[in-house]
């Protein structure tokens, strides 16, 4: 297992070519309100295929926010977003999540009483048709069709090295292995779009250089575009081969995660702010 800055040379190399990859997800002046406060002020991005994208910004600068306008969880009042060439702004969660976007939550959000498997499994069902009537009708595809979800699920399963606890109930696995469980439940979505959400948080250095691999494994097995939302910053400017960085909502700066991240305005961001990088 190497250690998450061993992979700085590697991240380096991959962000030479980030300027020259089709699009894969592009925002353009999205803003949101809640209330009388703005969250997003006129934010853009542009994330290549291919890409590890990380939204960085002390607490409170709007990279959930952002993450919920691109998912549907909250809309943007203004502005546009593209998932490979489609406008979604305003479609609605389930159908974004059609279109290949996959994610992950800040806090753990596992189906509790059941075993590892049966939550990886939950990631197939947006491939799920109304399956008692399937059945009833069209045994041999329902047959099929539980198939492939099966294997599909050991596919991610072997990846992402769950074998071992794959019967166990996720409510006695530790922190760093939910977090894993729910990483493999949105691979087993196959999507073109994995979107994490503080995806190491809580995490023990074992535990993070270990998501670092699986993230990186994920991207190359898988063709992935991955967005995520870090505030380790030792494993953003590892793996990540751009960044924005959001502060009060307006996106202060962009481009190869060692160069933004030095940028003074993003300095002073996080030393005005409660960063808690590791
Ligand atoms: N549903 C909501 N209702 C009202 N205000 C909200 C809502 N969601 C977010 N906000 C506010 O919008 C601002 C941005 O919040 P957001 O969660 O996007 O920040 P963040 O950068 O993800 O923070 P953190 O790193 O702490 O998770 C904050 O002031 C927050 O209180």
């Amino acid at each position: 297992m190497q250690h998450p800055t061993a992979l700085v040379a590697a991240s380096a190399r991959a962000s030479d070519s980030a300027a020259v990859r089709p699009e894969a997800l592009a925002c353009e002046n999205v803003s949101r309100w809640f209330g009388g406060l703005q969250a997003l002020k006129s934010v853009s991005i542009r994330v290549g295929q291919g890409e590890i994208f990380g939204l960085v910004g002390p607490n409170g600068s709007g990279k959930t926010t952002l993450v919920n306008a691109i998912t549907g969880f909250y809309p943007p009042q203004e502005g546009s977003i593209r998932l490979h060439g489609d406008r979604i702004e305003g479609t609605r969660p389930h159908k974004v999540a059609r279109m290949g976007v996959a994610r992950t939550f800040q806090n753990v959000a596992l189906f509790r009483g059941m075993s590892v498997l049966d939550n990886i499994l939950m990631g197939r069902h947006i491939f799920m048709r109304p399956s008692a009537l399937a059945a009833f009708f069209y045994p041999v595809w329902a047959e099929r069709a539980e198939i492939e979800n099966r294997r599909k699920v050991e596919d991610v399963i072997d990846l992402l090295q769950l074998q071992s606890v794959r019967d166990e109930h996720v409510d006695t696995i530790p922190l760093g292995l939910q977090k894993r469980v729910e990483l493999a439940r949105a691979l087993a979505a196959e999507p073109r779009l994995l979107v994490l959400d503080e995806p190491m948080a809580g995490m023990n250095q074992e535990e993070k250089e270990y998501m670092v691999r699986f993230i990186l494994d994920a991207r190359e097995e898988l063709g992935l575009t991955v967005l995520l939302i870090e505030h380790h910053l030792d494993v953003v400017t590892a793996i990540c081969d751009r960044v924005v960085v959001l502060n009060n909502g307006k996106a202060i700066a962009e481009g190869p995660a060692r160069e933004a991240m030095s940028d003074p305005a993003v300095v002073a961001a996080y030393i005005g702010g409660a960063a808690h990088a590791a």
